[in-house]
């Protein structure tokens, strides 16, 4: 299996603060993980940095085998190789295009112009990823009129558009209701079982939004790495409870994770 992503002791400092902290981490090909912190431990900032928007200060990232600021390594050649789902990507686009086109547009690599000669070839690709998320009944629905679940979903088949060798969602189920939550669950769960899916990284506050199917999880606090490793080693009451910087329980039912605080006395 070769490196997804590799960092090696990477730092990034603003403002003399290290918001990420000597990390060390590898991902492989098909492994999901799921990074879990408290608000502001970094977590965006490490997909940030997987996604190569943003550079390390200090140490190395090797993005899908690519030296990130590496003599050789064009950005632009690795974006489309890297799917992105999240909210900073939502308001990039325009709100008066259609579901279908804002899928379209993902594979001629933009946010916005609209032109009226796509390739049928990549409209059908684009209503297929629409209709595994669910949003076969939206094609022709305004972006900007869209609820956040339905939000979510259209920018996970957008993602998708790509055909993406590494697939980053930040928070995907932030905002949804119970149901909501559950759906998009319930097709993560599915696209991480798919062995022809890309490799994942998700970042959620919650292990009651980490899908079947996912694989490993990283812990992040305070812009250090408490924990990383398979799921079931990792995912422990003990690592939350550092993690989150409270006791914690978390237990496992069925194929699925919850967590509560244990009460006061
Ligand atoms: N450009 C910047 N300059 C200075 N500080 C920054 C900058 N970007 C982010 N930060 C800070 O870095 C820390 C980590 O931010 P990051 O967005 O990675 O956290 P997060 O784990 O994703 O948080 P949340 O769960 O709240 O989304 C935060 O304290 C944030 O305020």
């Amino acid at each position: 299996m070769s490196d997804v992503l590799e960092l090696v002791d990477v730092s990034v400092v603003r403002d003399g603060r290290a918001l990420v902290d000597e990390v060390s981490w590898s991902v492989k090909e098909g492994e999901r993980w799921v990074i879990l912190g408290p608000n502001g431990a970094g977590k965006t900032t490490l997909l940030n940095i997987a996604s190569s928007y943003l550079f390390p200060t200090n140490g190395t990232a090797h993005i899908l085998g690519e030296r990130l600021g590496g003599v050789g390594t064009d950005v632009f050649e690795l974006r489309p190789r890297i799917g992105m789902a999240g909210i900073a990507m939502a308001e990039k686009l325009p709100k008066r295009q259609t579901v279908l086109q804002t899928v379209l547009t993902a594979a001629y690599g933009m946010t916005a112009t609209w032109h009226e000669d796509y390739d049928p070839v990549d409209e059908e690709r684009a209503k297929a990823f629409l209709d595994r998320l669910g949003m076969n009944e939206y094609l022709d629905r305004k972006f900007g009129t869209l609820s956040e679940g339905e939000r979510k979903r259209t920018l996970i088949a957008r993602a998708m558009m790509t055909d993406p060798e590494l697939l980053l969602l930040d928070e995907p189920a932030a905002g949804l209701d119970l149901g909501g939550r559950e759906d998009l669950v319930r097709r993560l769960g599915r696209l991480a079982r798919d062995p022809y899916a890309p490799s994942m990284i998700m970042v959620t506050h919650h292990v009651e939004e980490i899908a079947p199917g996912f694989t490993h999880v990283l812990m992040i606090r305070q812009g250090k790495v408490l924990a990383a490793g398979p799921v079931e080693t990792e995912l422990t009451s003990r690592n939350l409870s550092l993690c989150f910087g409270l006791p914690l329980v978390v237990e496992r039912v069925a194929d699925r994770w919850t967590a509560h605080g244990l009460p006061l006395n």
